[in-house]
């Protein structure tokens, strides 16, 4: 793991460098079938390898965080998850921080072993930071929790996501409050222990697309102190309004995330569509 004379550098100090020098964007790597045809690539393991290695390339060195979808590659089987293992790989070479999205959650013995395939030195799908379903409770992603802080890594919980079907269940009340609200009060204690950091390694997820849920369920967001990744930008319909609104006082915490928004430009076009993410976002979130 990343290490300054010896010591881990937790993933949130790592990532708010990240930000301050190329913005707050994190690129989705979503090889979607239909994006793989208008690339002119094959649906199989091949063209969804060339596809991610020509995104690493092209926008490598030049993005706070690229953020793999494990689905995209897990249906083409092991040679599927064999090219996640390199895209993860070429992420790292080229300097670039990875956000491996599994959205993984389970019972906390079974937990651990999702924590040991995503979070610990060495392993080959070990990213940066994953994404995490707090939906067994939060205190079900203990073993991730504990080995990515040892390990210098990050995770992502889902809080509010950016499709309509989470309402129902992340909206609902509870006697402390909301469920997504036991996410945020979760990550806030989490991040509590390390005060020192700029930003804590414990991020949740907030989709762009949320609209008022964080202001009629009284969430404060910016308390939490850690990351707050924001899909649901570009081609779900969120633009800078939507960022700006949904995230307010929080804004510095942002790392806006946007895959077919990007990726949709083709194979040339990428860094452009970046370089147009990056700007839309610092205007929206006012840095
Ligand atoms: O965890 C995520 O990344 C995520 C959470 C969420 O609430 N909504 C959401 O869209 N995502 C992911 O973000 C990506 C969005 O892709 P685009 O809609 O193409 O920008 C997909 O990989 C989704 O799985």
């Amino acid at each position: 793991m990343t290490v300054d004379g010896g010591a881990v550098v937790p993933f949130g100090d790592r990532l708010a460098a990240a930000m301050d020098v190329h913005g707050p964007v994190c690129v989705g790597i979503d090889p979607h079938p239909g994006l793989l045809e208008s690339w002119g690539l094959s649906d199989d393991a091949a063209g969804l390898r060339a596809f991610a290695l020509r995104v690493v390339e092209a926008l490598g060195g030049r993005v706070a965080a690229l953020k793999p979808q494990s689905a995209f590659f897990e249906r083409h089987g092991s040679a599927g998850v064999a090219a996640l293992e390199e895209v993860l790989a070429a992420a790292r070479d080229a300097g670039t921080l990875t956000v491996l999205d599994v959205k993984r959650g389970d019972i906390g013995s079974t937990m651990a072993g999702y924590a040991e395939a995503y979070l610990r030195d060495g392993g080959p799908l070990a990213a940066d930071a994953v994404t995490l379903s707090p939906y067994l409770g939060f205190g079900s992603l203990r073993p991730a929790l504990d080995l990515a802080r040892r390990t210098g890594r990050g995770v992502f919980v889902l809080a509010l996501t950016s499709n309509p079907e989470g309402a129902g269940v992340q909206h609902a009340r509870t006697p402390a409050g909301s469920v997504a609200g036991e996410m945020v009060d979760g990550a806030r204690t989490e991040n509590a222990v390390a005060p020192g950091e700029r930003l804590g390694s414990v991020g949740l997820v907030v989709g762009a697309t949320v609209g008022s849920a964080v202001a009629d369920l009284g969430l404060d967001l910016a308390s939490v102190r850690g990351p707050l990744l924001a899909p649901g930008v570009g081609a779900q319909g969120a633009g800078a309004a939507e960022l700006a609104e949904v995230f307010g006082p929080a804004r510095h915490q942002v790392l806006a995330s946007t895959s077919r928004g990007v990726l949709g430009a083709g194979p040339d076009g990428l860094v452009d569509a970046l370089a147009r993410a990056v700007d839309q976002a610092r205007e929206a979130l006012g840095r």
